[in-house]
């Protein structure tokens, strides 16, 4: 089985996500990640699954401002956070709006701060949408893996990712 991660992140949590989702997937089946600037590159038809996923930014996927806006949150003089090198690269939404009819299973992940839906959104609801659009058939509810107030992942969230990852490929092996 072949499974493709594609992810976005401004600050490292997603794409740790990403990485411990595909630890998790490695268990079972072969995995790739790649960040979603570069995703374009990929022929997607050959994956059995592709699982996507990136940070939630008001109430849903990022957009260049978004981004824009994430990086210079990150250069206050009293920020903590670390801007990844492609950060305001493309994301999740234009590899999204890239693709063309699409066949195969799919899933959506997100991070997101820690607080009822309702309040924080969550970008995995609109990823989930958009693969569906494309054609993918989605093979588990959208996730969400919480960061804190300092934008770090909150304790056992990568484990958690692992796990989501092994139970992709448990549900896609139920299914054929
Ligand atoms: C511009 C911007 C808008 C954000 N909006 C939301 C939001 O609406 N809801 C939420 O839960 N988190 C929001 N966040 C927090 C992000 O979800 C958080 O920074 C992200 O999960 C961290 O992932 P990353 O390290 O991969 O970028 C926002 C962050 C930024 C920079």
């Amino acid at each position: 089985m072949q499974v493709l991660v594609v992810y976005e992140s401004m600050y490292g949590n997603t794409r740790h996500v990403a990485e411990a989702i595909a630890k998790g997937i490695e268990a079972g089946a072969t995995v790739k990640v790649v960040a979603a600037a570069d995703a374009k590159n990929e022929n997607l038809a050959t994956y059995d699954l592709v699982v996507a996923g990136g940070p939630t930014h008001v109430h849903g996927m990022s957009r260049a401002s978004t981004r824009h806006g994430a990086v210079e949150a990150a250069e206050e003089p009293d920020s903590t956070l670390t801007v990844e090198p492609d950060a305001e690269s493309e994301g999740v939404r234009e590899w999204l709006a890239s693709l063309g009819s699409a066949t195969g299973d799919a899933a959506a992940f997100d991070t997101r701060y820690d607080g009822p839906v309702l309040f924080t959104g969550r970008a995995s609801k609109s990823i989930a949408k958009k693969l569906g659009k494309a054609g993918f058939t989605l093979i588990a509810d959208p996730e969400s893996f919480l960061v804190d107030k300092q934008t770090a992942l909150e304790a056992g969230e990568e484990e958690r990712a692992s796990q989501w990852g092994r139970s992709l490929v448990q549900e896609k092996r139920s299914r054929s």
